[in-house]
């Protein structure tokens, strides 16, 4: 397996079929991510990154085009490739540790202990520092703790690759700016490769080992790639007066307000 290719994207084409006719939403995407690697998907709403991610996740199959995950076709949903929403999407009744032990049986219940099952669950609680909430059902906390449950319940099928659909968008800047650390802290942990969608552009230099920047649709596609070359670990209080952070993000902004500005008739 090529540890420089470990997902290839290529020349995908998505082709929605509508009531109202066809609608070309990504056209010739080509893209190439490296084992451990840290991307992100940047661009304006609607423009297809929940669309790219899906493909990645394999919810839904591109209309032309090839998708790679560890040299093999991406065909449908893996344990391999964890996903975690925005909405968090955890059930209700059940508690904390119920809903991470529920993808942990799905994922190591045919050849594992009850008791090592729950070893993983416990752990991948423990990683998102959720110990003491385990007990508790969805809607006894709070929407930050929601969130690392559904982070917790990814991570617990121990998954090659995390995708990431605007993780963090329905949180507040403090509890945003905690799970984002907490998030870098994990990933430099398990060694996971990462693909994660993002309005925001101080979290995409912040994560990112590269930011995918994605032009506007309809047929949107890749625009331009940031190399973010900040050494690891990133402390972002440091960062705010770094020049090289504050290069990136310029570049980012340049991107999405100049080069792919959008009418304002529709402007978010
Ligand atoms: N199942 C579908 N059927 C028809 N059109 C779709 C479908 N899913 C997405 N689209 C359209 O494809 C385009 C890309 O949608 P997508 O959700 O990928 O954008 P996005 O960049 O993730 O947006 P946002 O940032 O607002 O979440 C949009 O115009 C959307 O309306």
């Amino acid at each position: 397996m090529n540890k420089h290719k470990y997902i290839e994207v290529q020349h995908a084409e998505m082709v929605f079929e509508t009531k109202k006719g066809s609608f070309h939403a990504l056209a010739d995407v080509n893209l190439t991510i490296e084992q451990g690697e840290f991307t992100t998907l940047i661009g304006h709403s609607g423009c297809g990154k929940s669309t790219l991610l899906n493909l990645l996740a394999g919810l839904t199959t591109a209309s032309e085009g090839v998708l790679l995950c560890g040299g093999r076709e991406i065909a449908g949903p893996s344990p391999e490739r964890g996903v975690v929403f925005q909405n968090h999407s955890l059930l209700p009744w059940l508690t904390c540790f119920e809903n991470v032990h529920l993808a942990v049986e799905r994922v190591f219940g045919a050849r594992e202990s009850g008791a090592k099952l729950r070893e993983r669950t416990a752990a991948a609680l423990a990683l998102v520092g959720l110990t003491p909430a385990a007990g508790k059902r969805p809607n006894e906390i709070s929407g930050g703790m929601k969130q690392r449950v559904g982070i917790a319940r990814a991570l617990s099928m121990e998954p090659k690759v995390l995708l990431m659909d605007e993780p963090f968008g329905a949180l507040d800047a403090l509890t945003r700016a905690h799970l984002q650390d907490e998030l870098m802290r994990i990933v430099a942990q398990t060694g996971s490769t990462v693909v994660m969608v993002t309005h925001d552009v101080d979290e995409a230099v912040l994560l990112s080992d590269r930011i995918v920047m994605m032009t506007n649709g309809p047929a949107a596609t890749i625009g331009d790639i940031v190399q973010v070359r900040l050494a690891r670990p990133r402390d972002r209080v440091a960062l705010a007066h770094d020049h090289l952070y504050i290069e990136y993000r310029t570049r980012v902004l340049e991107f999405l307000y100049h080069r792919q500005a959008r009418p304002q008739k529709d402007a978010a």
